[in-house]
């Protein structure tokens, strides 16, 4: 029988399939830890999301420990087995080790990682100081591009706490729908802010008769406060723009309370399947979904409020998206502030005289700020425990 649990072997076969294949990892991990018990899930969540993020510095310390080339499976194991040595707590150092090297087998190459795995459990680790963006960029494993950047944005603090805080599980948090009646007492234990549930511990989201029922969905806190920063009113007419998977869309209908026009544009047909069906879910009942280009977005019935939620780099989300800082590319990001350019015309073109159009984004990257207006805010992992957005109001 296998001394390996479960979990690391969920946990190995996503890590191969996200650096081999370039498979997304959230979405790698849901396949493949179908059927694994919430525990087992748990870890393997751990394992994966660390190995991911914290690529960069696993790979620094390989580089320093290994001679020659490492079998594919071989060089995933031993991350699996530095990650819960030196960042995972919980874990005793010989499961780390023991079932990091049965994970290596049968190759010859298990006998590297049991070496190199006791040697750093013996020796510890000593990682580059954070003095720099160069060795911020190991330490806290970002792309050192992405680190310049926001080390010339937001100064050598703000980044090297940004950084860590990118390396730190996501709150967990519910929107509570007012649009459904519901219980309070059924809820599960956590803070309340507005519409907002902060969970105390984990919860079966997708187990939950609540969430079929639509009374609760989940939402960062940040992406909370896009739709009440807009404003709607009930029996006003309002555009959605960039709308699916459609967590604000469904937002702003409760906001209105389910009364007035509420249209929202999605330009992937199925994407906007997925935005019917997260407002049918939620009782939106007031939405009108179009497949349309938001960028050539036209009508002759102006709208008294446009939100324009755009395609952007979603640095801000960097704890939930474990892959994601090694894909975006700041080719990507220039590219992106062009489309939202486009977007932000044709929202402007939507709107009635003395509309409301708010811009939102997911992400802290100063190209992508494209509307710059007095009203606007921003909110940082660090500083402020919810993803990083950028998000700006115009009264014309
Ligand atoms: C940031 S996401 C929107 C998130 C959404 N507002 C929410 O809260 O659930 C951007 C969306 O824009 C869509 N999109 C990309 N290019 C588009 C275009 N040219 N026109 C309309 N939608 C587009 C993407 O498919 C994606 O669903």
């Amino acid at each position: 029988m296998s001394a390996v649990s479960p979990a690391r072997a969920t946990a190995l076969r996503v890590v191969r399939r996200v650096f081999e294949q370039g498979a997304y990892a959230d979405r790698a991990l849901r396949a493949e830890a179908e059927g694994l018990d919430p525990r087992e899930r748990a870890l393997a969540k751990r394992l994966v999301f660390g190995v991911v993020q914290r690529h960069g510095t696993l790979e620094w310390i390989v580089a320093r420990h290994a001679k020659g080339r490492l079998q594919p499976e071989v060089r995933a194991a031993l991350w699996l087995g530095l990650e819960q040595l030196l960042f995972l707590d919980g874990v005793a150092d010989h499961a780390a080790i023991s079932e990091s090297v049965e994970l290596a087998k049968p190759g010859p190459g298990h006998k590297v990682v049991n070496a190199i795995l006791r040697r750093v459990q013996r020796e510890g680790i000593e990682l580059p100081a954070d003095t720099d963006p160069q060795g911020a960029a190991i330490r806290h494993s970002h792309p050192e591009w992405l680190v310049r950047r926001w080390w010339d944005e937001l100064g050598a603090d703000e980044t090297r706490a940004l950084l860590a805080a990118n390396n730190e599980p996501a709150e967990l948090v519910l929107r509570i729908n007012t649009l459904v009646p519901v219980d309070a007492s059924q809820l599960p234990p956590g803070r309340r802010e507005d519409d907002a549930l902060v969970l105390d511990g984990p919860f079966d989201l997708a187990g939950s008769p609540l969430f079929a029922a639509g009374a609760i969905t989940p939402q960062s806190r940040a992406a909370q406060r896009v739709a009440r920063f807009l404003g709607p009113r009930p029996g006003e007419r309002v555009l959605d723009l960039c709308a699916a998977p459609g967590g604000k869309t469904a937002h702003l209908a409760a906001l209105m309370g389910g009364e007035g026009d509420l249209v929202a544009v999605e330009q992937h047909t199925g994407r906007a399947g997925a935005l019917q069906r997260t407002c049918e879910r939620l009782h939106a009942r007031n939405v009108t979904v179009v497949v349309a280009d938001a960028s050539r977005f036209q009508t002759d019935r102006p709208f008294d409020r446009v939100l324009l939620d755009p395609p952007c780099s979603g640095l801000g989300t960097l704890r939930s998206h474990p892959d994601l800082r090694w894909r975006v590319t700041e080719a990507a990001i220039t590219q992106l502030a062009a489309l939202q350019d486009r977007m932000l015309q044709a929202a402007r073109g939507a709107l009635k005289p003395g509309g409301t159009l708010v811009y939102s984004t997911c992400t802290i990257s100063r190209e992508e700020e494209r509307l710059v207006g007095d009203e606007r805010f921003q909110t940082l992992p660090h500083r402020d425990g919810t993803d990083g957005f950028y998000v700006a109001r115009e009264t014309p």
